[in-house]
């Protein structure tokens, strides 16, 4: 899909195509919508993350909430979104033995009730040996580096997911 496309989308076109580029936060689609036109891919991706670092605290903790566990109960029950089920798959996350899968429910749980949020970790980047090292790395951290590191994991997923759609065929969305 070229950039023309991108920025000839009326608001419903553009929120259906880009309403996932943050797990689960149509809004941020909505709200970058209106900055069009976009020049590039880099330009559009850029948006996104303006609008991210703009919000206040409690509304960058809300998007780390909108994520799901990583080999979590969402995985075990098949009702994670279409980009986070390949992300997770390809991280060998639906192969864990039970009690990696155990392991890393208790050190999600442990990193929520630290922080207030779930670990969050571009999955695409890692896999099954390294989520859990990654989680108990950062399980240590103060608050607000987390916070930032979160949300920098936010950001390579968003990236890694706009380029996908950018190289997408219109004819297959
Ligand atoms: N908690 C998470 O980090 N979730 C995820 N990371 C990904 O890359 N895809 C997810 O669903």
């Amino acid at each position: 899909m070229d950039i023309e496309k991108v920025n000839s989308m009326d608001l419903g076109e553009f929120v259906d195509v880009f309403g996932n580029a943050t797990e689960r936060c149509p809004l941020i689609a909505a709200a970058v919508w209106s900055q069009r036109p976009f020049s590039d891919l880099e330009d559009l991706e850029k948006h996104f993350f303006a609008f991210i670092d703009a919000l206040a605290q409690s509304g960058q903790e809300g998007i780390l909430r909108c994520h799901p566990d990583l080999a979590g109960s969402e995985l075990q029950r098949g009702t994670l979104t279409a980009e986070s089920q390949r992300e997770q798959s390809g991280a060998g996350l639906r192969s864990l033995g039970a009690d990696e899968r155990l392991r890393l429910a208790e050190l999600n749980a442990q990193y929520r009730a630290r922080f207030g949020f779930p670990f969050v970790l571009a999955a695409r980047f890692s896999d099954r040996t390294a989520v859990p090292r990654e989680l108990a790395r950062r399980l240590l951290c103060p608050s607000a580096q987390e916070l930032r590191t979160a949300l920098g994991e936010v950001k390579k997923i968003g990236s890694l997911r706009l380029a996908d759609l950018l190289r997408a065929d219109p004819a297959k969305l």
